[in-house]
């Protein structure tokens, strides 16, 4: 990746040899390895046995999760928050898990409505949940910086499933709770 890294800076014209350049295509590969290390990560070990027994089967949201991820046509970021709610059924997941594995799926190349549903599907499957929400706000830099250049302009995707799809009354509480903030 390194050597290719070399040829992009070589192709756009400019000089490999200067200092501030010298290590930069080692830095790159290094970079775009971390930005898209999900392909090394597989759900069972991140989650590593994470799920408690528990009564609850009030709803569960998790808000604001930091997310950056790829996009998959242009190779540039884009970058929001992710939110997930889910109703429990006999077993809750380490509240950390479920940023893991927001991040096993941001960290690779993305569309932003497929990775809203690899995560609701993850989490439905992981934890035996009876109904799973996750919604998804982010901004692309392919629609920034280049292409239509559009700054204000953000992309929001949701994936329901289970009481969340089938149940108004729990889509609506998911999303009353969302826009309450601390
Ligand atoms: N649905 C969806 N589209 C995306 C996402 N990320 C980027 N895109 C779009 O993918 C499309 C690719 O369109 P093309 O016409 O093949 O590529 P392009 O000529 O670079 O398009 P422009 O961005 O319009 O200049 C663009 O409309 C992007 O805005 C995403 O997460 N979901
Ligand atoms: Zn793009």
């Amino acid at each position: 990746m390194q050597d290719k890294f070399a040829s992009i800076i070589n192709e756009i014209g400019e000089d490999l040899e200067r200092p501030g350049l010298k290590d930069t295509p080692k830095r790159a590969a290094e970079a775009f390895k971390f930005l898209t290390r999900g392909y090394q990560q597989s759900v069972d070990t991140v989650v590593n046995d994470a799920l408690f027994p528990s009564d609850s089967n009030e709803m569960v949201i998790v808000q604001d999760i930091e997310l950056y991820s790829l996009c998959e046509h242009h190779l540039l970021p884009f970058i929001g928050k992710c939110h997930v709610g889910y109703i429990p059924q006999g077993q809750v997941i380490g509240l950390s898990k479920i940023a893991r594995i927001v991040d096993i799926f941001a960290r690779r190349l993305q569309i932003q409505e497929q990775l809203t549903t690899q995560i609701a599907n993850t989490i439905a499957d992981v934890t035996g949940a009876e109904g799973v929400g996750v919604i998804i706000e982010a901004r692309h830099m392919c629609m920034m910086m280049r292409g239509v250049q559009k700054q204000n302009s953000a992309m929001k995707t949701s994936a329901m499933l289970g009481s969340f799809q089938t149940q108004q009354s729990t889509r609506e509480e998911f999303l009353a709770l969302l826009s309450t903030r601390l």
